[in-house]
């Protein structure tokens, strides 16, 4: 889009509604284009349905009621007592009548920056959380969530985002429109399978690396393997040597008591006797 056009739109928005929302759209598009450039998204686009986003803000709720009802966009429930959606989908459903180049794309950014969706486009979730987090804006977890931004990944940040939107209604005791509730489940459940997988992909070792580990663990296995029986054999000389010395103390000590036995059968006449002038004297037989 031209930087003409683009001012076209501006001038528009700024005669349409009042002075403090004019400034937050003007925030919004300038921080969606800001996270559109970090998250690689198509920054044109996110600057466009940033500024349009609260096109139909400008209508009273029993306007917005009328609208949505003729557009047959919601049910009497969410008219009566969610009455602050209608706006994003009157006017996602409207805009092109005043801007006919607006793509699909944008009108549905703009169609889901109050209640999101199931399956948002990276565009979708780029606007929901400018919404939330543009500079004008002030609420106790913003910072955590203008700090997150590049820190995390688009999914997540707007979990967060969600997540903190939600919360908001909950302790302003506003009703939830019904749509919400299916978009915050799908979130959680989405997000529980995006951090269990990127614990695997942390865990898992990858291809090249995967192999080397596997041959490592084979060649460890092996050397375990010769290890044990380089110990059994030891074990086995071992027992051998033992059975060696066993027997031969054995022998020792037979042949000492055969020594012992010989020794005390010796007769006493056969032992050689001295005669004190040292003469020997041979017995007679
Ligand atoms: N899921 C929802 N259910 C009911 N109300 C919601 C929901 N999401 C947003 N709202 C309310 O709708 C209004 C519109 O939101 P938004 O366009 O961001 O307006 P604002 O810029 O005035 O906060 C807000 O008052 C917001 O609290």
């Amino acid at each position: 889009m031209s930087p003409d056009r683009f001012d076209e739109m501006r001038q528009a928005l700024q005669a349409r509604v009042k002075a403090s929302r004019y400034r937050h759209s003007l925030g919004v598009s300038q921080t969606a284009e800001q996270l559109a450039r970090i998250y690689g998204v198509n920054q044109s686009e996110a600057a466009v349905a940033g500024l349009l986003h609260d096109w139909d803000k400008s209508l009273t709720g029993d306007e917005l009621k009328r609208k949505a009802k003729k557009l047959k966009l919601a049910g009497k429930e969410v008219r009566e007592h969610a009455t602050g959606v209608l706006h994003s989908w009157t006017a996602a459903a409207t805009l092109r009548d005043e801007f006919p180049e607006l793509s699909d794309a944008v009108l549905q950014a703009i169609g889901r920056h109050t209640c999101g969706a199931v399956g948002m486009s990276d565009l979708d979730m780029v606007v929901f959380v400018a919404d939330i987090i543009e500079p004008g804006r002030d609420f106790p977890d913003i910072e955590g969530l203008r700090a997150a931004v590049g820190e995390v990944c688009l999914e997540e940040l707007f979990y967060r985002t969600y997540k903190a939107n939600f919360m908001y209604l909950l302790s302003a005791d506003m009703v939830v429109a019904p749509p919400s509730l299916d978009v915050y489940n799908s979130l959680v459940v989405e997000r529980k399978e995006r951090l269990e997988a990127e614990r695997a992909a942390c865990d898992a070792p990858a291809g090249d690396e995967a192999s080397e580990a596997q041959l490592l663990a084979v060649e460890i296995a092996r050397r375990e393997q010769l290890a044990r029986e380089a110990e059994q054999q030891m074990a086995l000389a071992r027992k051998a040597a033992e059975e060696r010395e066993r027997v031969r103390e054995e022998k020792r000590a037979k042949m000492q008591a055969e020594a012992a036995e010989a020794r005390a059968k010796q007769p006493e006449k056969s032992k050689v006797e001295c005669t004190p002038n040292g003469a020997r004297i041979i017995p007679i037989q």
